[in-house]
């Protein structure tokens, strides 16, 4: 049987009276990848966030593994395992591209210092950053400040840091957003080859029809902070809540 590497049991955040994610209970196992989609507001992004470990849950449980991180913050869900795209923001922009993945893959390995190994292992850690640069096509722009990479860019570049980090769960909001026609298939064939390797598990939120339908093996949709379908794409798609979703109309009834 596949493995569930993660698992939301009744996860819920109140902000004030608003329920925003509301008692979701979902697995997402070891080579599927899962798009997550709703109508705006449905809590896509704070569903994200709380499994990711950016806001706290209200209630409920994240398992990674089997193991309860509900209480553990972003960066130690981040080293067990747990990947999202970095916000550059949070990075170095006045350092190049190539200084900001291998500081990401030092970071993850963590070693112990030691002036020996030192020089081999920067030799190392450039050689990986640089198959990492080359897998999103920036190996080119290595030398480039991340502040001077246009917006496709430096999406593609949250991307690599992403890879460089090897997580066993990859969660991608919106991964093409602002890329245009050239540079968007570069980031999804991407995600598709990450796909193929069957250990890992990839979590999509995404509004375009097109890359939902072209890389997920599953949709789960969420409205109004509630999980209301789950299941294959051609099914999802063609029920009668999603297209009720979409068109807007109410679901108190179903
Ligand atoms: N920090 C917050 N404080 C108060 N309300 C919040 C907060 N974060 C999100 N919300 C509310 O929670 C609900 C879900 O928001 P969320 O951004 O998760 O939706 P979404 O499905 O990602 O939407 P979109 O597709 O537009 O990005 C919305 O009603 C939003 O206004």
């Amino acid at each position: 049987m596949t493995q569930t590497l993660l698992e939301t049991d009744g996860l819920t955040v109140r902000f004030g009276g608003h329920v925003a994610v509301d008692g979701i209970s979902c697995s997402f196992r070891a080579g599927e990848l899962t798009a997550i989609v709703g109508p705006n507001g449905a809590g896509k992004t704070t569903y994200f966030n709380l499994i990711s470990g950016q806001i706290p849950a209200s209630a409920g449980r994240v398992k990674l593994l089997g193991e309860d991180i509900t209480g553990l913050g972003v960066a130690q869900r981040c080293r067990r395992g747990l990947g999202r795209a970095f916000q550059l923001t949070n990075l170095f922009p006045n350092l190049s591209v190539l200084e900001n993945v291998r500081l990401v893959i030092q970071a993850h390995r963590q070693k112990g210092f030691s002036l020996f190994s030192m020089a081999d292992s920067h030799t190392e850690m450039t050689t990986a950053a640089l198959a990492v640069l080359e897998r999103v096509r920036l190996d080119t722009l290595r030398h480039n400040t991340v502040a001077e990479l246009s917006h496709g860019n430096q999406r593609k570049l949250e991307v690599a840091l992403l890879i460089a980090l090897d997580p066993m769960v990859y969660m991608f909001d919106e991964p093409t957003a602002g890329m245009s026609v050239d540079e968007a298939p570069v980031v999804l064939d991407l995600i598709a080859e990450l796909k193929a390797d069957r250990e890992r598990t990839i979590l999509l939120v995404e509004h375009k029809m097109d890359v939902i339908r072209s890389l997920a093996d599953r949709i789960i949709v969420l409205h109004n902070g509630a999980l209301v379908a789950d299941g294959p794409p051609a099914e999802v798609m063609a029920s009668d809540i999603v297209q009720e979703a979409y068109m807007g109309r109410e679901l108190e009834d179903v």
